[in-house]
């Protein structure tokens, strides 16, 4: 069996190492430009055009990551990326929920305990106990209740907060009230005081956060965009932060990575940033998930974690 591999930023020969660990029957090599020797799987990150094409004897190509839309955005410009049959994998979890929960339980506890305010309070040398938020006022709304959605929905009804979902169909995790399709997503949005966002990216999603949605939630509300910059559109955001509407955002990702040193949004007392760390690759838990989706195709199984080409997620 032969693997190819490519990724621009991470540790190639580690990653060369591991794979072999975990598949010693396999032959691992890095892709480089003009090579096209044969190869079963591929295992890519924004992979050039002329590593797949025409590979038609491939038996899965494998995302190092849990969003597709880098590689579907491709595709769709040069539809011969991907031979018809070639199924596409995605990371799921891998350690990334996990990460998704430290993430949103932090920041939503901070909120919630008012830490910003105090934080504010300290710029002016203000010593003054303010009121409590309560839970009953504090309900969050999961944009996306997939496999990373659904494990921060999970961590915050832990702590006690009244939770709720959005997505494509309904769910059925416990204690969470799920909402699905556009036309429930009004009312999902009616009362959710914390919006988090974890959609894929996707025709349907783009722009999703806008004035016309940050209007429907409930006043001094905070957005936590740990998907994808596309989704939210910055000006709406900032003039809904200016106007009180919301009362303050944590974003992870942008519509232009890095973000640019003259973004309003770095100025804005606000507005806090991470650049896009949310949840990253773990390799050992990554190459672990990959090898075992190998095995299962190699014995003709269908594995879990095969994108819908159709739905672009
Ligand atoms: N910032 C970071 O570091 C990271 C960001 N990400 C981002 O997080 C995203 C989510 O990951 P993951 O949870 O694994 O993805 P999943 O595919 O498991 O979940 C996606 C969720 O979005 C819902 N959804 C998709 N399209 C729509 C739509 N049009 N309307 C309503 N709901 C919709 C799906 O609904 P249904 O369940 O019904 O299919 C599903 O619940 C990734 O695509 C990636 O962009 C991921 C990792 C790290
Ligand atoms: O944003 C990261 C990913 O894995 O997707």
């Amino acid at each position: 069996m032969d693997i190819i591999f490519y990724h621009p930023t991470f540790d190639t020969q580690s990653w060369l190492a591991g794979l072999q660990q975990q598949l010693p029957e396999a032959r691992v090599r890095e892709w480089r430009e003009g090579d096209n020797q044969p190869a079963d799987y591929a295992l890519v990150w924004h992979p050039p055009v002329e590593m797949l094409a025409g590979r038609k004897q491939l038996k899965g190509v494998f995302a190092l990551g849990a969003g597709v839309d880098s590689i579907l955005s491709k595709l769709k410009a040069h539809p011969d990326m991907l031979p018809a049959g070639v199924p596409l994998f995605r990371l799921e979890d891998t350690g990334m929920g996990l990460q998704m929960q430290e993430y949103a339980v932090s920041q939503v506890l901070h909120w919630f305990r008012r830490f910003d305010d105090y934080q504010a309070q300290k710029q002016q040398a203000n010593w003054q106990p303010l009121d409590e938020y309560r839970r009953e006022d504090f309900t969050i709304g999961l944009l996306g209740a997939g496999v990373l959605g659904g494990q921060v929905a999970e961590s915050l009804i832990a702590w006690g907060f009244p939770v709720r979902c959005w997505s494509r169909s309904k769910k059925d995790y416990p204690g969470v009230t799920s909402f699905a399709g556009a036309e429930q997503l009004g009312d999902f949005l009616n009362g959710t005081r914390v919006l988090i966002n974890l959609l894929p990216n996707t025709p349907q999603t783009v722009g999703i956060i806008n004035a016309g949605l940050l209007e429907q939630l409930a006043d001094e509300a905070y957005v936590l965009n740990l998907a994808r910059g596309v989704h939210l559109v910055e000006a709406d955001l900032l003039a809904a932060l200016d106007n009180g509407k919301l009362k303050g955002a944590m974003l992870d990702v942008f519509s232009q990575e890095p973000l640019p040193v003259d973004s309003p949004l770095w100025k804005h007392p606000r507005v806090a940033i991470t650049p896009h760390i949310a949840a990253v690759t773990r390799p050992d838990e990554a190459m672990a998930y990959i090898a075992r989706t190998i095995r299962q195709i190699e014995k003709g199984e269908k594995p879990a974690g095969e994108v819908s080409l159709q739905h672009g997620y």
